[in-house]
């Protein structure tokens, strides 16, 4: 989390290995450039984009100003603190499987330091793909720079595995080269300002706590739709699907904040114990309950938003009879205290009718016998709607009465809104995350324990779902919902998606 105060940070030389890649270009260097406006960076900062691409420092920066212009939440004086920003950043062409240019790196680490006269921390940036990484951790690990447990970090970018066994082996490779403390794991969910604001809605609040159980609470859904397809990111996503790419991270890390009991205070593995606790206490799905409790779907051809759409298996590096799924549906249990028997119904897919991200958190009804029949027609419990995006607000629905002479009852909303509170000014969730590397806080990254544990979760049904090719797909059209079975997901519990 960003610091209260805007305390100095150390020198710091950051390395982005995939820095010619688009996840630098669309989410890195703008988060970095941010940081530059808001004065976070220390004077002392080096940041250098390592690939094979052919690029000067000039011709590098050039490239990296342009995604400045174009997904830059903040555009304001770009000339002024462009070329303030700009000197801080160069470009070394490299092979990341050639071991021999390693040594580059850590000349380049004490050039800086004799430059700025101090040790400085110095940060490894994988934002390559994960066939990449164990290649790239052991020639770091090799580094002796790497041995100072203090100053050297190194993030890992999802997706962290393939799968549990992948996940561990990974684990185990980077415990064998770096102290759990240098890892990073990034989900960005959790650096986004509306996910970290549950722990702050929860816990700072003595009004919700008391009603935050089974008691109260019928269900929860958890809804991340997009209408994007796949974007040229077939050959990644053909061997991941959605369950893979969104549910066993960023939406099992939301779940874990809206269900996770109270941290005694907000050190990272306090707050990381207490998630892992959740992932911990879900069912385990059994083989023969998968059909029961998940949904997959494939988005076919066809329009959306007026715009005609290829199917997902006519999308490039797609196979023809692709059976990877594009939507996914699934229904978990926490087994513990506070919420035995609530569900916990989770959505995520693409080519869907809106882009959002919304907790839905369902109380159960009042008891509405003393109202007359009139009153109570439209009579609706209680709902919580938190909107982690692009609306980002908290919704609390009450029940009011309608003024005039007759005892007539209406849903209306309290509405607290990021837009009006705080002019949507909100930091992106790679400038959180990129400052938490830099001061050395990993609240918001995944432990390995945290991913192991989260893998477990889905493992049964991503086995279920090899075992088992779908015989159905496509089975929704975009701008659709998905398939008519995740309604019957919640339709046979007496419930329906809420997404309003
Ligand atoms: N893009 C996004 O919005 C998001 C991406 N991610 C994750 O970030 C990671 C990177 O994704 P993305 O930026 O989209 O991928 P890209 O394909 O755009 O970039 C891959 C990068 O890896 C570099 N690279 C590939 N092979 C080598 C090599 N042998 N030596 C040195 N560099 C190499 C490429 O550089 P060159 O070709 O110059 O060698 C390029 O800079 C992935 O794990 C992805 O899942 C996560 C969330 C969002
Ligand atoms: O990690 C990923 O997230 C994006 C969605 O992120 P958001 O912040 O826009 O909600 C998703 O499109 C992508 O497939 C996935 O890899």
């Amino acid at each position: 989390m960003i610091p209260a105060t805007n305390q100095r940070l150390s020198a710091t030389v950051l390395f982005i290995f995939g820095g010619s890649g688009d996840l630098n270009l669309r989410k890195l260097t703008p988060a970095l450039y941010n940081l530059t406006i808001d004065n976070y960076l220390p004077e002392q900062f080096a940041v250098v984009g390592l690939g094979r691409s052919d690029y000067t420092d000039e011709t590098f920066r050039e490239r990296l100003l342009e995604g400045v212009r174009q997904f830059s939440r903040r555009k304001d004086d770009l000339d002024v603190t462009w070329d303030r920003f700009a000197p801080k950043i160069s470009y070394l062409q490299m092979d990341a499987g050639n071991e021999n240019a390693y040594g580059k790196l850590a000349d380049y680490v004490s050039a800086r330091q004799t430059e700025w006269g101090m040790h400085a921390n110095v940060i490894f940036y994988l934002a390559v793909a994960p066939q990449l990484v164990p290649g790239i951790a052991t020639n770091l690990g090799n580094l002796p720079l790497c041995g100072d447990k203090q100053n050297v970090r190194i993030v890992v970018e999802k997706p962290f595995g393939h799968d549990l066994k992948t996940a561990r082996e990974l684990n185990a490779l980077l415990g064998g080269l770096f102290a759990e403390e240098q890892i990073y794991r990034i989900d960005h969910y959790l650096g986004k300002e509306t996910v970290q604001n549950i722990l702050a809605l929860r816990f700072a609040n003595s009004l919700f706590e008391p009603i935050w159980n089974r008691r109260y609470i019928d269900y929860v859904q958890i809804t991340a739709s997009e209408t994007v397809g796949l974007e040229g990111r077939g050959g990644y996503y053909e061997g991941s699907g959605a369950l893979r790419d969104m549910i066993q991270n960023h939406l099992l890390q939301v779940l874990c904040m809206v269900a996770t009991e109270a941290p005694v205070n907000f050190d990272a593995n306090e707050v990381r114990n207490k998630k892992v606790d959740v992932l911990h206490a879900i069912r385990r799905i059994r083989p023969e309950q998968v059909n029961d409790m998940a949904v997959r779907g494939q988005y076919g051809p066809g329009p959306i938003n007026g715009e005609e759409r290829p199917g997902y298996r006519q999308e490039e590096g797609v196979k023809p009879d692709s059976a990877t799924e594009t939507f996914a549906a699934i229904k978990l249990y926490v087994d513990n205290w506070r919420w035995e028997n609530v569900p916990f119904y989770l959505r995520t897919g693409k080519s869907l009718p809106e882009k959002t991200t919304v907790i839905k958190i369902k109380f159960k009804a009042a008891p509405d016998f003393a109202f007359p029949d009139e009153a109570t027609k439209t009579w609706k419990s209680n709902r919580l709607s938190i909107g982690i995006q692009p609306a980002m607000d908290i919704r609390l629905r009450i029940q009011a009465k309608r003024p005039g002479q007759t005892l007539a009852l209406d849903p209306v909303e309290m509405v607290f809104s990021y837009k009006t509170e705080y002019a949507g000014q909100e930091p992106e969730a790679y400038e959180t995350l990129l400052l938490d590397v830099m001061t050395g806080d990993a609240t918001l990254f995944m432990r390995a324990d945290q991913v192991e544990a989260a893998w477990q979760v889905v493992t049964p049904i991503l086995d279920a779902w090899a075992a088992e090719p779908p015989a159905d797909f496509p089975n929704y059209a975009p701008g659709s919902w998905g398939p008519q079975a995740a309604d019957e997901l919640v339709g046979k519990d007496g419930f329906r998606w809420e997404t309003k």
